[in-house]
């Protein structure tokens, strides 16, 4: 995916039918020609920074003049009032463009804190077609996951995996540097290939000031199992800067293809596990 460049994206963009694109198809009519991208943002757990993760991309495409929409299709772990992971993003980034589709107080997978407080689980086809809705005029529409890729959103099984299959949606994969992720990564990458959801980029979601050796050794390793460089890697703390540091910060931590100009082979070479 390619933000703002006229260059076409891989995978996770497609162009939408629209008005004034002056080119004719074979029939005369308008074709099309508007970019529009939707990114699943998933994890290898909970707590991982997908909720930084989401705001940086949401923050680099924005400061690029793209349209931006965050959607958290259900919220677990927050009371009515209190702020949720779409007014993070909204904080963080400057994006007010946000959609939290369903809320439930009890810190569970969306399944579980539904049926705790006896409320009607979330839909994912209703929230897939809110998605496609929102693809409908925006450039760039972000949907944030509920802790991993497997966790249930209902008594059925639906995951987020297949809110992702379902709109055609590429995933971009939050991991931790430190030991376990490896395994854990793997393990999310591999169900994802087997439900045809594509790889759009695996990021790490907090860099620690004092990488420990299995965090620095990781590096290599998890690009291995992604069979390609790291898409990004974001500061640990960056989620307590103000909107303006934050910007700085994304744009240093996301790969060219998310807009920002992280260069993982001098990532590589500065942290690796020989330069300590
Ligand atoms: N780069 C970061 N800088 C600062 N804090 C971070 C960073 N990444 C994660 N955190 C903190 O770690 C905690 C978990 O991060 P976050 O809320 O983004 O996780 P998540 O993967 O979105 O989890 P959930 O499954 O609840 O949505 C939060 O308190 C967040 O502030
Ligand atoms: C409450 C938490 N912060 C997330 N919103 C939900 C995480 C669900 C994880 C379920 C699991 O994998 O065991
Ligand atoms: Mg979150």
């Amino acid at each position: 995916m390619t933000l703002g460049r006229s260059t076409a994206p891989p995978g996770s963009a497609w162009f939408r039918r629209g008005r004034g694109c002056g080119r004719r198809g074979r029939a005369g009519a308008a074709l099309v020609c508007r970019l529009v991208s939707v990114l699943v943002v998933t994890g290898t757990c909970t707590g991982v920074g997908k909720t930084v993760v989401t705001a940086a991309l949401a923050a680099v495409a924005a400061a690029r003049g793209a349209s931006v929409a965050v959607v958290k299709p259900g919220q677990t772990g927050v009371g009515v009032g209190e702020p949720g992971d779409v007014d993070e993003v909204r904080r963080l980034a400057a994006v007010d463009d946000v959609h939290e589709l369903a809320r439930f107080p009890d810190p569970l997978s969306p399944a579980a804190a539904a049926r705790r407080a006896g409320l009607p689980p979330v839909r994912l086809a209703d929230a897939a077609n809110r998605v496609r809705d929102l693809s409908g005029d925006r450039r760039l529409v972000l949907v944030e996951g509920a802790g991993g890729l497997l966790v249930r959103y209902d008594e059925e099984g639906a995951t987020i995996a297949d809110l992702a299959h379902e709109v055609g949606a590429a995933a971009v994969v939050v991991t931790r540097p430190d030991l376990g992720t490896l395994n854990h990564t793997a393990l999310t990458l591999e169900a994802m290939a087997h439900r045809g959801v594509e790889l759009a980029g695996v990021v790490v979601g907090a860099w620690p000031d004092d990488p420990d050796l299995a965090m620095r050794s990781n590096i290599r390793d998890l690009e291995t199992i992604a069979a390609r460089p790291l898409s990004g890697v974001l500061p640990a703390g960056a989620g307590a800067l103000d909107p303006a540091e934050f910007l700085l910060t994304a744009h240093r931590g996301l790969a060219p293809s998310f807009g920002g100009a992280f260069d993982p082979a001098e990532f590589r070479d500065r942290h690796g596990p020989d330069k300590e």
